[in-house]
């Protein structure tokens, strides 16, 4: 069947929507510090979820917990049924998390199409960055990713004569050659000036399309997270202190006082 494609939102209640990232009984502490505490969440397939929250919220740990670069203390995370809390992050990139990063890791020197590559020879474990290089479908696909994120007129530019927004696009890109199921957005637009952001959370948004890929992405301006998040989760002193629509999140006095400040902290 041809069915006209949807915002997810629309075509499953919340109820019914499978579950792909399942983050249960989540401690992480560093010394006396408190990063994480009873952390419970589940993100349906497809969805879009803002992580937010002020400096030291909780929301890189978090997120560095998913993609296996820290272990929790306690508690268990799922990606679908599969367990992935003590595997390492190479393991569980296989398995289809992908993430960027606040500042890029690009390799300076090389092309953007050259850092595609790398990017798919990574992913495809494989040791031999020309092995891939040489390969058309390989070549091909990168291309196709590049069209989709407006990279084409950069592609055989070096990286180090980039503009910042458009670094940010190659990093996601790149990030996107595994096709992955969990991509894991780190402040897409920061460092972005501020007429640039939307066009460029356009460009991503787009470029990702909808369903089935769901897409966790830390962001501190409210504008993006009210326009391109269907679900946002509020992050203060290492608790989820609200997990709602952007509406219903961004309304509650714990948001108000701790994340955006709009409302004075006793
Ligand atoms: N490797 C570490 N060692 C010690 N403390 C850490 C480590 N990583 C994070 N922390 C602490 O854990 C708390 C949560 O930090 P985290 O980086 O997760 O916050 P965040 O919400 O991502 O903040 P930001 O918006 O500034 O990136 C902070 O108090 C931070 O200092």
């Amino acid at each position: 069947m041809n069915a006209v494609m949807k915002p997810f939102t629309e075509l499953t209640p919340p109820a019914e929507r499978d579950i792909l990232l399942r983050a249960s009984g989540i401690e992480k502490r560093f010394g006396a510090v408190v990063a994480a505490s009873g952390i419970e969440v589940a993100v349906g397939v497809g969805e879009r979820v803002s992580l937010i929250g002020s400096n030291g919220a909780g929301k890189t740990t978090f997120v560095n917990m998913i993609t296996g670069y820290l272990k929790p203390d306690t508690g268990s995370i799922l990606l679908g049924d599969r367990d992935i809390t003590r595997l390492a992050p190479r393991q569980i990139t296989q398995l289809g998390v992908a993430r960027s990063f606040q500042i890029p890791q690009l390799f300076q020197e090389l092309s953007v199409l050259e850092n595609m590559l790398v990017a798919t020879a990574c992913r495809e474990n494989r040791l031999s960055f020309w092995q891939t290089a040489r390969r058309d479908d390989a070549v091909d696909r990168a291309d196709a990713l590049l069209a989709r994120f407006n990279l084409t007129e950069h592609r055989e530019r070096r990286v180090a004569e980039l503009p910042g927004g458009v670094r940010k696009l190659l990093d996601i890109a790149m990030a996107m050659t595994g096709e992955p199921r969990l991509l894991l957005l780190d402040e897409p637009t920061s460092g972005v000036s501020a007429e640039e952001k939307f066009p460029m959370m356009e460009i991503i948004m787009t470029a990702l399309g909808q369903a089935p890929m769901t897409v966790l992405f830390v962001e501190h301006d409210m504008d993006i997270v009210e326009r391109y998040a269907d679900r946002v989760i509020a992050f203060y002193s290492g608790r989820i202190i609200a997990d709602d629509t952007p509406a219903a999140a961004l309304a509650t006095d714990d948001v108000r006082r701790y994340v955006t400040g709009t409302l004075r902290q006793e």
